[in-house]
């Protein structure tokens, strides 16, 4: 038996189909990819043809690093000689060999985000262009879209340049460009620009790589963008041996460029270009298939497909509308727990959701459960820069003892206190045996900072300022407060670019939590706030102890594009969430079609169970609000959803008394009452005041007083090492010791 026996007939055909143009469109979980690493090996052991001669094209790391898995396990003598890279990483490595040609230099530097920035930075302070009006990031995102589109700078004017703003972003455009070659470098986006340059004006050159590569094969080809076509097509010019699969239904890179006509187009570019569909499914029951068929039907425009599959009906799909976001991540992080329980493993388990933000109540719940977890091209929530920024604001408002925190924000957002001014205010604190906040407020006396001190006056009087503010305001007004008078948000705003939206989402978020923790608890204030947060923190530490690969996954939706897992959590099912508040007010159907082939990546990562969920009431940006459940469960037949939970999730509670606007702290005749539905406080503890307790971090200590909170026990306890440390019995886990 062959390796091309576990292969359908039309994976076979695919595979045998080595010479020509090769389209294969296909639906999720169809074996796109399991056919592309046969195809290889299928060229390499029968067809005769050299490793070296072979290029396949992913779209990120870590779906190479599996190809690459995949191949070596099929093909045996030679295949580390096959190319299988991301775009990038081919563009950077050909260019390496020939970018003199260009006028660069062959060791270049590649820009990441943050290098751009700051040469952007430079670019337009040189300019003495208003920043205000032209915010960098929203210029960077500008440029790099025209990059996608292969536009160069004058390409950008003669097509945009009507209006003033346009052709001052030409004129951006041109000298950044500029100011790149003159420090030999390129960004991100140039790696493939100057590739397609290259072979443009280098016909030989190209002819070597056509040469070179004489099969090309290209997964996820829905998500490629204009240059990145052009760059293959022109590779492929030659031979024309270039397969590309991809599922139209799964294209949700639009905001990136991502030129969905490269597949729709494809007959028509490369008219005698074989097409072949697959339309089994492999990886999922047929409930979640069925579900995720009745949730992308709903998309107009689309090339017709029906995926089926042979495998096994399986449980239905689980939706189960919970009251809260809290209660959502309770349940979804108990039912993992029980699965856990039956012996599953937690790497088949995933969570996934649409914004970076939902991670942060699903983390702490399994920080409480004592579940490993891991987040997949991510940042938990506590370690994000903004959260850490705001965090630390608070945290020097409440006291400057955090030398740390203070560094942190003392020049964020810039106010033009630099590092040398830091180490000498670092210096006199020392010298004085006093804290670095004390140094600042005591800057007259250091004659080596006479130059910033009105800035430095300036950002004590405000501290100041703050700490009279917090005194007589609750903590969501002091931060409010904060981003105000630091601009902090506006600043964000104004970029207005993906990463400045995730950043707003997960400020929004802060506030979501903040509100959460002013209703819950009776006497609220800073220092308890950030003590807890405190022990979020902590616990993290205790993770390392598990099994390094075993551990719950948490990823957005657009990181699990062509992952799979057995059994798969998809939260936050609700309107304003999923489909997102952004898409559904834009009016326009193609954003909430893109959210829809969202959906049905989503659906489609999981083979036997799949688990959606919804909150009636959720706190979104500051407010509670009540949403309906999305669209997207309504569009999956009813046939294939778990019914049962479909009673108790009954329209959202008599809704008259809709709270218009909920405003931070209006504690007075508020229209709800959060701890109707406050999560339980653990069970019965199992020490008490007087009773020596084990700590795994801060070590042994007397317990002095344990009070009842709204979501848990407080517990204060003199440690012999650490001294006295307030904490949540839940997140503690003391244990007593004789
Ligand atoms: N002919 C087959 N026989 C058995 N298993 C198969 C077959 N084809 C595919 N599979 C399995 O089905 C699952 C999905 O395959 P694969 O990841 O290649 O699908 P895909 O079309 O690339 O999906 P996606 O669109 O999500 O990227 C994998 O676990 C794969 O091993
Ligand atoms: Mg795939």
């Amino acid at each position: 038996m062959s390796i091309y026996d576990t292969l359908n007939n039309e994976q076979r055909e695919a595979v045998f189909c080595t010479e020509g143009p090769l389209l294969m469109l296909a639906g999720a979980g169809s074996g796109k990819t399991r056919s592309l690493t046969h195809r290889i090996a299928y060229l390499i052991e029968e067809k005769g043809v050299a490793p070296w001669n072979i290029l396949a094209i992913t779209f990120t790391n870590k779906a190479a690093q599996e190809m690459r898995e995949r191949v070596d396990a099929l093909v045996g003598y030679g295949s580390e000689d096959i190319w299988i890279s991301t775009f990038h990483a081919t563009c950077s490595r050909i260019l390496r060999r020939h970018i003199d040609l260009l006028g660069y230099d062959r060791n270049f530097t590649i820009y990441d985000a943050s290098d751009q920035k700051s040469l952007m930075k430079e670019v337009l302070k040189e300019m003495k262009i208003d920043t205000k009006q032209f915010p960098e990031r929203s210029v960077m995102s500008e440029i790099s879209s025209a990059k996608n589109e292969y536009k160069s700078p004058l390409d950008y004017r003669n097509e945009y340049g009507s209006n003033f703003r346009n052709q001052r972003i030409a004129d951006i455009y041109e000298h950044y460009q500029k100011r790149l070659k003159e420090n030999n470098a390129l960004d991100f986006d140039d790696l493939l620009v100057k590739m397609v340059d290259l072979f443009q004006t280098n016909p030989d050159v190209l002819e070597h790589y056509q040469d070179r590569f004489q099969y090309i094969m290209v997964d996820e080809y829905q998500d490629t963008n204009t240059v990145q076509f052009l760059l293959v097509s022109l590779l492929a010019k030659k031979y024309r041996n270039l397969c590309v699969v991809g599922d139209d239904d799964q294209s949700i890179y639009k905001f990136r460029g991502a030129n969905i006509y490269n597949i729709l187009n494809f007959e028509k570019v490369f008219p005698d270009a074989q097409v072949i569909r697959l339309e089994q499914n492999y990886r999922s029951t047929q409930n979640i298939l069925n579900a995720a068929n009745g949730v992308i039907a709903n998309n107009k425009g689309r090339k017709e497909k029906k995926l089926w599959t042979e495998n096994q009906k399986g449980e239905l799909v689980h939706f189960k509308q919970y009251d809260t976001e809290y209660d959502e991540a309770d349940g979804v992080v108990s039912r993992i727990n029980f699965l856990a329980m039956r012996g599953v493993q937690y790497k088949d388990m995933a969570i996934l959701y649409r914004t970076n933000a939902q991670s942060r109540i699903f983390e702490e719940k399994l920080k409480q459960k004592n579940i490993p977890y891991a987040i997949v091209r991510g940042i938990s929530f506590y370690d994000r820069k903004e959260i850490k920024d705001l965090m630390s604001y608070l945290k020097v408002v409440d006291s400057g003892m955090d030398d740390l925190s203070v560094k942190r924000i003392i020049n964020v957002p810039k106010r033009g206190i630099g590092q040398t001014t830091i180490n000498r205010l670092q210096e006199f604190a020392i010298l004085n045996q006093m804290s670095f906040l004390d140094a600042v407020f005591n800057a007259d006396e250091i004659p080596e900072v006479t130059r910033a001190l009105a800035k430095l006056h300036k950002f004590a009087d405000m501290i100041e300022e703050f700490r009279e503010y917090a005194s007589e305001h609750e903590i969501s007004e002091l931060l409010e407060h904060i981003l105000d008078v630091t601009q902090y948000r506006a600043e964000l705003e104004a970029e207005g670019t993906d990463e400045s939206i995730s950043r707003l989402e997960d400020i929004e978020e802060l506030f979501n939590d903040i509100a959460y923790y002013e209703e819950e608890e009776e006497n609220p204030n800073l220092r308890d706030f950030l003590a807890e947060k405190d022990m979020y923190t902590l616990n993290a530490g205790i993770d390392n102890l598990e099994d390094e690969n075993n551990k719950v996954l948490l990823m957005t939706l657009h990181n699990a594009k062509g992952l799979e897992f057995n059994n798969v959590f998809l939260g936050g099912m609700e309107e304003g969430v999923f489909p997102g508040f952004g898409a559904m007010m834009s009016g326009d159907e193609s954003e909430i079609e893109e959210e829809r082939r969202l959906c049905y990546v989503g659906i489609t990562r999981a083979k036997e169970r799949l688990f959606l969920s919804a909150a009636k009431r959720r706190m979104l940006r500051g407010q509670t609000q009540y949403n309906r459940r999305s669209r997207f469960i309504d569009e999956i037949p009813g046939q294939y959803l778990d019914t049962e939970q479909r009673v108790s999730e009954q329209r959202v509670v008599k809704n008259t008394e809709r709270p218009a606007k909920y405003q931070y702290g209006a504690k007075a005749g508020k229209p709800y009452n959060l701890s109707d539905f406050k999560v339980k406080p653990v069970g019965e503890l199992d020490y008490q005041v007087g009773d020596r307790v084990k700590h795994i971090k801060f070590g042994v200590g007397t317990v002095q007083e344990i009070t009842k909170g709204g979501r848990d026990f407080e517990v204060a306890v003199e440690f012999d090492r650490v001294g006295r440390k307030k904490m949540f019995a839940s997140f503690a886990k003391l244990k007593k010791v004789k």
